[in-house]
């Protein structure tokens, strides 16, 4: 708490934005299961859990083109098989979130912040539908005050808006708020919001390690902050 304490001139922030996945929770195994059925409608081969955790962190619809084109880079998936895919993914995510675990120490964060009266944001690029249900299933269903998903406004990380659309309906500027995420999308995005950014190192960031992005602090556990 010391160390989060130094971004707050000794006090909280007023304001805590968090992604989802891979800082809340390790969703990849879900994910990767959905994307390997995906494939095997198609009759191809099975991407699996280590390839998926890499190209996580951009929304599902990128999540899919890059599972066609078997890496990071996308270009040239055809946009009429990539939307076929897409919903193909979607449908078989929804079924089962049963691999999907929170991490340890996120609960505890999120209560001791909600017990100090700090307010509560979901930035995910994850799609708003799934964001309930996941949620309310592992215990976080009453953690936020804003739920924002990857397709709720018209840009995603890294782009700013859906933080800068989070501090306006919160009322507070972006030097009382704190965003909390896995990735380089995170950090970005937070930095192009002028809000200060706290990274967890066990995340999803496409293969890279996240301290090349010069988060403000680095934690390996998010209790680490309380
Ligand atoms: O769905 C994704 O690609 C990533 O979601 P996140 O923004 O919660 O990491
Ligand atoms: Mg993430």
């Amino acid at each position: 708490m010391q160390a989060l304490r130094t971004l707050f001139a000794g006090e909280l922030p007023q304001l805590v934005m968090f992604d989802l996945d891979g800082t809340l929770m390790d969703s990849v195994p879900d994910l990767a299961a959905a994307v390997d059925q995906m494939l095997a409608l198609r009759s191809r081969p099975a991407a699996g859990v280590e390839r998926v955790r890499d190209w996580v962190g951009n929304g599902a619809a990128v999540l899919v083109r890059r599972a066609l084109a078997g890496g990071l880079h996308h270009t040239g998936v055809d946009d009429t098989e990539a939307q076929a895919a897409l919903a193909d993914f979607l449908r078989c995510y929804a079924g089962d979130h049963s691999r999907t675990t929170v991490y340890p120490g996120a609960a505890e964060f999120l209560s001791f912040l909600r017990g100090q009266g700090v307010k509560l944001a979901l930035v995910t690029n994850k799609p708003e539908r799934f964001l309930p249900e996941l949620l309310g299933e592992k215990g976080l269903g009453d953690s936020f005050d804003w739920l924002v998903g990857g397709d709720t406004l018209p840009m995603q990380k890294p782009d700013p808006g859906a933080l800068l659309w989070v501090l306006q309906q919160a009322g507070v500027t972006a030097d009382q708020a704190l965003f909390v995420g896995d990735s380089r999308n995170d950090v970005r995005a937070a930095r192009a919001a002028g809000v200060p950014v706290v990274a967890v190192s066990y995340g999803y960031n496409h293969g890279e390690p996240i301290a090349a992005e010069n988060p403000d602090l680095l934690v390996d556990s998010l209790d680490a902050l309380i």
